[in-house]
C-alpha cells in the first residue's frame, strides 16, 4: 500500500466512523479557496449548515471540526422538528485577511454543483454579506440580508434560544426562571454573545465576559456594564452559569475539574470534547448541561423560515419552544438518570428512525 492510499483510507475511516454520507474537498487556486463541505445525514431533508472560516493549523484539524459540526446539525434539525438534514462547511483561512468576493463566489459554485443537497448559512468568520456573494452563484444559501429578501443575521434568534435554554435550566436548579441576581460568564462575545448579554443585562444578571479580542471586550464592557475576566480565570469563577459562545470543546476533563458552575448553557457548537465521557462527568458532578444543539437552534430555525417562506412569526414561535424542549430533555435525563446530552441524542435519533420508516413506502 502506498503512503497516499494510507492517507485516503484514514480520511474515509474518519468519515465512516462519524456516520457521514459525503465529504467534498473544494480547491480553487485562482481565488485561494480551500474548503471542506461535510454532509452527515439527509434523511429528514437537505443538509443545512453554516460555513465557518478559520485559520486551522492543519487540514486534519479542519476535517475534524467540519465532521463534528455537521453531525451536530443533523441532531439540531431533528430535535427541533425541522425537515432538514445535517451538514456544515469550513473554509481554511483568516477571514479578516484572506476573504474576497471572488473566493466566496467560487465557493458558491461548489455548493451549486451539489444540486441542493447542501444549503449554507453564516458561522464564525462569515457574514450576511458573504451569503449574498454565495447567493450570486447558487440559490442554496440562507441568512442573506433582509434588504434583499432574506431573513438576515440568524444570531439574534440563536441568542434568544440560548437565553430561553438558560431560563429552563435556572428553573430546574433554582425553582424559578427569574434571572435577576444570577451570574453568568459569557466566553466569546461575538454576534451571539453580544445579543445574549443584552438579554441578560435587561434582567439584571451579573455578566462576566471573556474574548481573545481585547478591543471588543472593552466595547462590550462599556456598553452593557459587563465585567471582563481573564481567560484563565473563567473555570474557577464562582458564577451560577457558564455560557460558552466561542468555539467548541471547552468542556473537558481539565475544565470540569475546576468548575463551580451550577449550569452550562451557551451557543457554541460541540461544547463537550467527548459527549459520552464528559456528559457523564457533568452528571456526576451535579452540573446541569443544556445540550448545545438544542438551545442554539434559533439561527437554524430562522434559516428554515427563510427557505420555506414561513417568515419571522414562525421563527419566533419555534424558537420559544426551546424553553419547553429543554425542560423535556431535563425531565428525561432525571427519569432515566442519564446525562442531558444522551437524552437529547435519544430524542433526535428516534425522530430520524421514525421518519426513515415512513419514507420507505411509496
Ligand atoms: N451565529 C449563529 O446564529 C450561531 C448559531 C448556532 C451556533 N453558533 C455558534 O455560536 C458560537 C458563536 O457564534 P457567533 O456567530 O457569535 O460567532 P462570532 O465569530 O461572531 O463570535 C465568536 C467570538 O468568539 C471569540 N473567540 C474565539 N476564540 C475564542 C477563545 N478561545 N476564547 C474567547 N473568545 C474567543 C471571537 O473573538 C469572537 O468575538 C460559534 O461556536 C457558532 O458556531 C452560532
Amino acid at each position: 500500500m502506498s503512503a497516499n492510499s494510507a492517507v485516503v483510507n484514514s480520511v474515509l475511516d474518519q468519515i465512516g466512523a462519524s456516520g457521514h454520507k459525503k465529504v467534498v474537498y473544494c480547491n480553487d487556486p485562482d481565488t485561494g479557496l480551500r474548503a471542506i463541505i461535510a454532509i452527515h445525514d439527509t434523511t429528514l431533508g437537505p443538509a443545512l449548515g453554516g460555513t465557518r472560516m478559520w485559520s486551522y493549523a492543519s487540514e486534519g484539524e479542519a476535517l475534524e471540526d467540519v465532521l463534528r459540526l455537521s453531525r451536530g446539525m443533523t441532531y439540531k434539525a431533528a430535535i427541533t422538528g425541522l425537515n432538514l438534514g445535517g451538514g456544515n462547511a469550513v473554509i481554511i483561512g483568516d477571514s479578516r485577511k484572506d476573504k474576497t468576493e471572488s473566493m466566496m463566489r467560487s465557493y458558491g459554485r461548489f455548493i451549486k454543483n451539489l444540486n441542493g443537497e447542501f444549503i449554507t448559512a453564516e458561522d464564525v468568520g462569515t457574514t450576511t454579506r458573504d451569503m449574498e456573494y454565495i447567493g450570486m452563484e447558487t440559490q442554496h444559501v440562507t441568512g442573506v440580508p433582509e434588504s434583499i429578501g432574506g431573513a438576515g443575521d440568524p444570531a439574534p434568534h440563536t441568542a434568544k434560544g440560548v437565553y430561553l435554554g438558560i431560563k429552563a435550566c435556572v428553573k430546574e436548579v433554582f425553582g424559578t426562571d427569574m434571572l435577576a441576581g444570577r451570574s453568568v460568564v459569557v466566553q466569546g462575545i461575538g454576534r451571539v454573545g453580544e445579543h445574549l448579554i443584552e438579554l441578560l443585562r435587561a434582567e439584571n444578571v451579573e455578566v462576566y465576559i471573556s474574548d481573545i479580542d481585547e478591543e471588543r471586550v472593552q466595547h462590550i464592557a462599556r456598553t452593557y456594564k459587563a465585567k471582563p475576566i481573564a481567560a484563565d480565570k473563567i473555570f474557577g469563577l464562582n458564577a451560577d452559569i457558564y455560557a460558552p459562545c466561542a468555539l467548541g470543546a471547552t468542556v473537558n476533563e481539565k475544565t470540569i475539574q475546576k468548575m463551580n458552575f451550577a449550569i452550562i448553557a451557551g451557543s457554541a457548537n460541540n461544547q463537550l470534547a467527548d459527549e459520552q465521557a464528559h456528559g457523564k462527568l457533568l452528571l456526576d458532578k451535579g452540573i446541569l448541561f443544556a445540550p448545545d444543539y438544542l438551545i442554539n437552534a434559533g439561527g437554524l430555525i430562522s434559516c428554515y423560515s427563510e427557505l420555506t417562506g414561513y417568515g419571522k412569526k414562525r421563527t419566533i414561535q419555534l424558537t420559544e419552544n426551546i424553553y419547553n424542549a429543554t425542560r423535556d430533555v431535563i425531565k428525561m435525563s432525571k427519569k432515566d438518570n442519564i446525562p442531558t446530552i444522551w437524552a437529547a441524542n435519544r430524542i433526535a435519533e428516534q425522530r430520524i428512525i421514525d421518519i426513515k420508516k415512513i419514507k420507505s413506502s411509496f
